[in-house]
This record gives C-alpha cells, sequence and structure tokens, in this order.
C-alpha cells in the first residue's frame, strides 16, 4: 500500500475489501513526498492531497458564485448554452451523445476568455472573473508543485520539464464546476424524469471515464458521489472533504511517463445523495501545438517507447470525437 496508515484514509467496499486512498500531506519533506506521491501515481492515479496552501476565500469565493449561478432560473443560464464546448450545459455532455444528471459551466482558463465569458455568465461580472481568475491561478500552483514532485520522484534531469507544460501562458487548460442536484430536489433537472440509469440501477451523475490533460485539480463541497475504479477492477467511493484537493492522473500523463503511471478511470453517481453536489475542476493541459511524448528518462532498454508523439491538439480532437467513457490512448500506440 501507498502510505502509512496516519496518511491515508480507509475505505470498505461493498466486496468489504480495505481499500486505502493515499492521502498526501503537502507541508510534508520533500523527498519523502516525491515518493508517496509517485508511488500513489502509479497504484491509483488518484490521491488526496492536504495542507495544500490554497486559502480558504479562494475555495469559498468561488463555490460562492457557483451556486450563485446554478440558482438562477433554467431560462438565463441557458443563455449561457450550449457549451460547444464552452459554456453551460445541462445534462448533455460533450457532443457525442453522453449524458448525465447534472448542469455545469465549463471555461477555458485563459483571462481574456473568463472575463468575456463573466459578463453573460454573472450579474456582477468582475466578482466573478476574480474570484474564477483567482481559484484557477491557485489551483494551478498547486498542479505545478504536484508536477515538479513528480519529476524529482522519478528522477528526471529537468526538474521543471512537467510543470512547464501547463505553465505556459497559451496552456489550454479548462475549468469546469459541475453542479448535481440532489435527487429529492425538484429542480429543472429533475422535472425531465429521465435519470441516466446504469445497469445496476445506479443514478449516473458523470459516466465512467479518464480525463485527458495532464493532471486534474478537483475540489468539492461536503457532498460525495466521485468513485475511482482501481487498475483490477473495483469501484472505490471517495468521501468528500471540502478542505482537500484529489488529484486525478490524466492521459497525457500517462503517455509523458512512458505508462508507469496510468489514468484513472472515474465517475460521479448521484443515489445516494441528500444534498446538491458541486465539484469544481481545474484540467491542466499543454498548449495546443506543444508536443506530448514520453519523457526520455522514462525510456529505457526494459521500458521501451510505447507511444507515438503527438500534439495536445490532436489528442484533444481524438477525444473530442468519442464518446466519454471510449478509451483513446491505443489510438496512439507507437
Ligand atoms: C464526451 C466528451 C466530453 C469531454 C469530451 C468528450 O468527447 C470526451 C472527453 C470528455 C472530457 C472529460 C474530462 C473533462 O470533463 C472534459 C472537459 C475534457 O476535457 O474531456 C470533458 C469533455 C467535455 O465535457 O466537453
Ligand atoms: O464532478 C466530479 O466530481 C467529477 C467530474 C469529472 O470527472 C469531470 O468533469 O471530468
Ligand atoms: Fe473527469
Amino acid at each position: 500500500m501507498v502510505a502509512s496508515s496516519q496518511t491515508s484514509m480507509t475505505i470498505r467496499t461493498n466486496k468489504t475489501k480495505a481499500t486505502r486512498i493515499p492521502t498526501i500531506d503537502l507541508s510534508m519533506e520533500r523527498s519523502e513526498l516525491s515518493k508517496l506521491i509517485v508511488q500513489a501515481c502509479e497504484e491509483y492515479g488518484f490521491f488526496k492531497v492536504v495542507n495544500h496552501g490554497v486559502p480558504k476565500n479562494v475555495i469559498l469565493r468561488m463555490e460562492e458564485e457557483g451556486t450563485e449561478f446554478f440558482a438562477k432560473p433554467s431560462s438565463e443560464k441557458c443563455q449561457v448554452g450550449p457549451a460547444t464546448p464552452f459554456g453551460y450545459g445541462c445534462r448533455n455532455i460533450g457532443l457525442n451523445g453522453d449524458m448525465g444528471n447534472l448542469e455545469y459551466l465549463l471555461l477555458h482558463t485563459n483571462p481574456l476568455s473568463i472575463s468575456q465569458g463573466s459578463k453573460i455568465i454573472a450579474n456582477d461580472p468582475n466578482k466573478f472573473g476574480c474570484a474564477v481568475n483567482d481559484y484557477i491561478e491557485a489551483a494551478k500552483e498547486v498542479a505545478a508543485e504536484i508536477l515538479d514532485l513528480v519529476a524529482e520522484g522519478l528522477c528526471v534531469p529537468d526538474k521543471f520539464s512537467l510543470s512547464n507544460l501547463i505553465t505556459d501562458f497559451s496552456s489550454d487548460s479548462v475549468f469546469r464546476i459541475n453542479h448535481y442536484p440532489s435527487l429529492n430536489q425538484k429542480t429543472e433537472l429533475s422535472k425531465h424524469n429521465s435519470d441516466q440509469l446504469d445497469s445496476n440501477n445506479n443514478n449516473i451523475g458523470f459516466g465512467e471515464h479518464s480525463d485527458p490533460q495532464i493532471l486534474t485539480i478537483l475540489g468539492s463541497n461536503n457532498v460525495s458521489g466521485l468513485q475511482i475504479s482501481t487498475f483490477n477492477g473495483f469501484w472505490i467511493p471517495v468521501p468528500s472533504d471540502p478542505d482537500a484537493f484529489f488529484v486525478i492522473v490524466g492521459d497525457s500523463l500517462q503517455v509523458l511517463t512512458n505508462g508507469r503511471f496510468r489514468s484513472v478511470r472515474h465517475r460521479v453517481l448521484t443515489n445516494t445523495i441528500v444534498k446538491a453536489r458541486m465539484s469544481m475542476m481545474y484540467f491542466a493541459a499543454a498548449p495546443l501545438n506543444w508536443w506530448i511524448k514520453p519523457l526520455p528518462k522514462m525510456v529505457t532498454p526494459k521500458n521501451p517507447i510505447i507511444y507515438k508523439p503527438f500534439t495536445w491538439a490532436q489528442y484533444k480532437e481524438a477525444a473530442y470525437s468519442l464518446k466519454l467513457g471510449d478509451s483513446r490512448l491505443h489510438l496512439f500506440q507507437a
């Protein structure tokens, strides 16, 4: 297992198998920290971070803006949509027929695009724009710090080779706020009475998928629902923790590490939620025309290269032409 009992939470799955989601304390000593992060990325492609240093008010301001927006009448929210790909979306996810029991705002992280979007999203565009920019900057710092620790843990000679991909001003990172109404709330969503159910009668908030980007920093209110899939096929519910962030390894980091890390499949079930869940994700990506390819350090005679180089734009195009749950990495196998 990844971490000692002091640094992980124990969860019992319905198969009564104790499973630990690694919890990483970012205030720990650096060399130990980088080892734990690498281990967590290898074993789960997922971990929780505590003591991340993001001020509580940055998170609360963003949550308040999200709450205010989703409380608006549906007719007003729909004026910010459809999300093709950016803007407000309700039940439709992406452009290929995926559906979920949620509504969301999807924004590019470029400050100009935030400022333009704010004008149609919020009553006080300046307040909304500042809350979003501050949240994005804070999440970007956490993501960059984690990528530097990953580079250290993997003994990559250029310590910034991973974080440089996401901190460049032209990075194609995106920001998303998801809002899942509780099943007993009478909202525009539940009026449709066509909940998305899977074969086990699970109510699907957001269907199973991996994130195409490098790393996702996910924060949520205190309502659970997120589940991750272990690499041997168990679903593990992730208890919510509004003081923590959850880190998700994306497809691009799987490629950069030549398959040593694996992107984690995850989903959100809304079966049991008695209060609306709100989650906020920063999807850290490279600039569109930058190359994604295995770091030289990760390619050895024992671990030959397994992916062809591609630009982020090429990968994104492939991902966006497919359904949410489809796997895409095999298209780029060497
Ligand atoms: C069905 C889709 C939605 C998605 C684009 C895609 O065609 C496949 C990847 C999906 C995903 C998952 C992670 C993020 O939430 C997201 C914004 C992304 O970059 O890839 C979504 C896309 C979306 O909702 O538009
Ligand atoms: O809303 C959540 O908690 C997770 C959503 C998600 O995985 C995504 O938007 O890619
Ligand atoms: Fe995701």
